[in-house]
């Protein structure tokens, strides 16, 4: 284990000081594309002011006789856009794959300097971390680099759930978590096969009515990700960094799609993938908080005066926990206004700088 006083010294000489906090920025909605898709390369500049992350995948949904490509085709996405105020990202191939050294050792000398996370697939404990850690150190250090590449993790693997906590601590770098619902559900042996969501059968069923045992009962479809999702949250939050929900699957099915990230947004998660550009207005508006949310957390922070004690706000007891539960809110609406000017203009507060 390493000490805490070198936590934060770099891991090899020359490399850029590790971050002692992750900057917040938007990141409602990490948008997926496939950098040897041509189609949708020629997409990306009306998509980057549309999203707050443009992430290259270089993983799963990529062919595996695509893989030099699609690193060569996000080399040249990276050289030929300018992002303004959206985060670029790389999901890299995982570390035992035939390609994840190479995604590393041709990104970063090439663009690190534009890429602000990678996103690492299947992880499995702190060890993978470590891995990455020292490695990009040397990278930045070769390459000169003076900003550290962020690392997020996806959690699709039963071991990865099982040291969730590890993996948040294992390096100052660690940015988030995004949960991995399709390997996931493989390797748990999990018997679905739908890429995140929920499932007809996954259920709870309303008790029988004595006096009528015959009549149709009730079903209510369950979340299967609740109980990942709560521990991405908890273990995230305990070490600084931010939980992502990650991919629905079902594109044509924006309903459920919304109602799967809003679940993740009320657990805490910051934001989730889009897979297809219908998604990415989903994401954004599911992960900016509500106006009347928004009005009711002005309401509750103004009749707490300091903070502290109890008053009654529409018939309801507020007090010093619930007005730092309005706090969240607001202070996630003041974020993204300074961003957003139709947001600002929505929530009734202070907009970008002129
Ligand atoms: C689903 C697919 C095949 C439908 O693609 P399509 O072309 O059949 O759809 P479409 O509706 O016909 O597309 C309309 C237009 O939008 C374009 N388009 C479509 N998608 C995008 C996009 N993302 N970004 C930019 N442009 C896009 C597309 O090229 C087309 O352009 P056109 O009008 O000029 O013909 C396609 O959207 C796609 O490949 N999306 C990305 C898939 C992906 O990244 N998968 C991996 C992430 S999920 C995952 O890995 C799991 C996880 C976490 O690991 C785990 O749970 O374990
Ligand atoms: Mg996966």
């Amino acid at each position: 284990m390493r000490s805490a006083k070198d936590f934060f010294a770099p891991l090899a000489v020359g490399a850029p000081t590790p971050p002692r906090d992750i900057p917040w920025r938007p990141s409602r909605v990490i948008h997926f594309f496939d950098p040897s898709n041509e189609k949708m390369a020629a997409k990306l500049p009306g998509l980057i002011p549309r999203v707050d992350v443009l992430l290259g995948n270089l993983e799963d949904g990529v062919r595996a006789d695509n893989k030099i490509a699609a690193r060569e085709g996000l080399v040249k996405v990276a050289e030929g856009n300018d992002f303004g105020e959206t985060q670029f990202w790389v999901r890299v191939n995982s570390i035992d794959s035939p390609w994840g050294l190479d995604d590393l050792l041709t990104l970063v000398p090439a663009i690190g300097a534009k890429l602000d996370v990678i996103m690492l697939p299947k992880v499995q404990g702190a060890e993978d971390i470590h891995y990455i850690d020292r490695l990009l150190a040397q990278l930045e250090a070769k390459a000169g680099l003076t900003r550290p590449i962020l690392v997020h993790a996806i959690l699709e693997t039963a071991r990865g759930v099982g040291n969730v906590e590890e993996i948040c601590a294992a390096s100052p770098r660690m940015q988030g978590l995004s949960l991995g619902p399709a390997d996931l559900a493989a390797d748990r042996r999990m018997k679905t096969t739908r890429v995140g969501g929920g499932h007809p059968g996954y259920l709870v069923r309303q008790d029988p009515n004595p006096d009528a045992p015959d009549a149709v009962r009730a079903t209510f479809q369950q979340d299967p990700w609740h109980y990942t999702l709560a521990r991405m949250v908890d273990a995230c939050v305990a070490h600084g960094i931010m939980p992502y929900y990650g991919p629905f699957g079902d594109i044509a099915d924006v309903t459920a799609c919304e109602d799967q990230f809003r679940n993740a947004f009320l657990l805490g998660a910051v934001g989730a993938w889009s897979l297809h550009p219908v998604q990415i207005d989903i994401a954004k508006k599911v992960f900016s908080p509500e106006v009347k949310d928004v009005e009711w957390a002005k309401k509750v922070v103004d009749a707490m005066g300091d903070g502290t004690g109890a008053v009654m706000v529409n018939g309801t007891m507020q007090d010093d926990a619930s007005v730092k539960q309005c706090r969240v809110i607001l202070d996630l609406a003041r974020r993204l206004a300074a961003r957003d000017a139709d947001l600002a203009a929505a929530y009734g507060l202070a907009g970008p700088a002129a």
